[in-house]
């Protein structure tokens, strides 16, 4: 039986910034021509907003493509305006689009809570084809709040700032899920286990993450098996940083404050002799501004320390990590999904 397919009209959102192009208009227009599938939830998504239960998230289609829900505030409007610049600047070096997903406009589809139709930015999908991937979102600064924001903003962030590995560190988790094997599946703590760390839960986590088993039961230490060819080598994700950092010891175009880190890879593509497929990407971009001729420090001060966390890693991959101290992250070391 042929599948009928519905075409979805286009949203063309008011930039707020001088960052609107050409571009962006093409990019629009290439985009009313598309034919999307049928829309579900992301298998993998690890933070920020969810579908589900009737709640406004983000929804993947077949092909390739990420809808996220533009917030009916400026944040929407804010994170549409970014992707048109960044798409369109010719000062963005390839090397380093590598590191951003793809932006294929903006598109009115049926949104995840019933609304009806509302506006999405359509994104490459970071995690298309992968079946187990590991994953650690992490968001990048010590402050995650831009310049122009409300008074009542800024107490909402530094309040979480302070709370988490922010402030001390210059980067916390939002979300992670790390895969074990077929058996014991993903470990996804749950979030408000993962925002309260020290430093030491920090680096165990880090450590998890290459690891072999995640288990809290067996009362391991992470053993590191995978950090060689996930963090390390030259096409590794501490190569990546270290190339996304050199960029922003010289960019001076965007601030990217409350962006995260998106590392990603394959675990089980190592033990069949593949490559895991390691990378990191950029995402959530509701809060860049422009630069106006001055380093991130932020970001790049943040970015720096995540550097250093993960280059111990490749030079002690045996030294010793005290397992987690904190009482809320020992209860809540069962993961959503209920492994391990
Ligand atoms: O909704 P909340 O309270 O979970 O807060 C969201 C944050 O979740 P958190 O509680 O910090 O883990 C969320 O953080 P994560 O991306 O999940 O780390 C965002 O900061 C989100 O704000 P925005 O869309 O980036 O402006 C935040 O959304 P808003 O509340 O600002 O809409
Ligand atoms: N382009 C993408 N492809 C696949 N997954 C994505 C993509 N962008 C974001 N995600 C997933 O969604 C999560 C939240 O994304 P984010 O843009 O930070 O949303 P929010 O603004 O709601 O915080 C990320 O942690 C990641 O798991």
């Amino acid at each position: 039986m042929a599948v009928k397919k519905r075409r979805k009209r286009v949203f063309t959102s008011p930039i707020p910034f001088s960052w609107q192009t050409s571009q962006f208009r093409e990019q629009v227009s290439v985009g009313s021509s598309l034919y999307t599938d049928m829309l579900k939830v992301p298998d993998h998504q690890v933070a920020g907003h969810k579908a589900g239960n009737g709640k406004l998230g983000p929804l993947v289609d077949n092909s390739g493509r990420f809808y996220k829900p533009l917030q009916g505030d400026e944040r929407g409007s804010n994170e549409v305006s970014f992707y048109a610049s960044f798409s369109s600047d010719t000062r963005i070096p390839v090397h380093i689009r590598r590191f951003f997903p793809n932006f294929y406009g903006t598109q009115l589809v049926e949104a995840s809570d019933g609304s009806g139709l509302q506006p999405h930015l359509v994104l490459q999908n970071l995690t298309l084809g992968q079946v187990n991937p590991s994953i650690m979102d992490i968001k990048i600064g010590s402050r995650t709040w831009p310049p122009q924001a409300t008074e009542d903003y800024i107490h909402k962030c530094l309040k979480k700032d302070r709370q988490s590995t922010s402030i001390p560190l210059g980067f916390r988790f939002s979300g992670l899920q790390i895969y074990e094997s077929k058996e014991s599946g993903f470990w996804k703590p749950e979030k408000r286990s993962i925002k309260c760390l020290s430093a030491d839960e920090v680096k165990l986590i880090l450590r998890k993450f290459v690891s072999s088993h995640v288990s809290e039961k067996m009362d391991l230490k992470p053993d590191c098996t995978f950090a060689s060819v996930v963090y390390g080598g030259s096409a590794g994700i501490l190569a990546q940083l270290l190339e996304l950092k050199a960029w922003f010891e010289d960019q001076t175009i965007y601030h990217f404050y409350s962006c995260s880190v998106l590392m990603t890879y394959e675990k089980e593509l190592i033990s069949y002799g593949k490559s895991p497929y390691a990378e990191i990407k950029l995402v959530d971009f509701a809060h860049v501004v422009e630069g106006k001729g001055v380093i991130d420090h932020n970001f790049l001060g943040g970015l720096c320390s995540l550097i250093k966390f993960i280059s111990e890693i490749l030079t002690m991959p045996d030294e010793c990590t005290t397992e987690s101290s904190s009482e809320d992250f020992q209860k809540n070391r069962i993961s959503e999904g209920g492994t391990p």
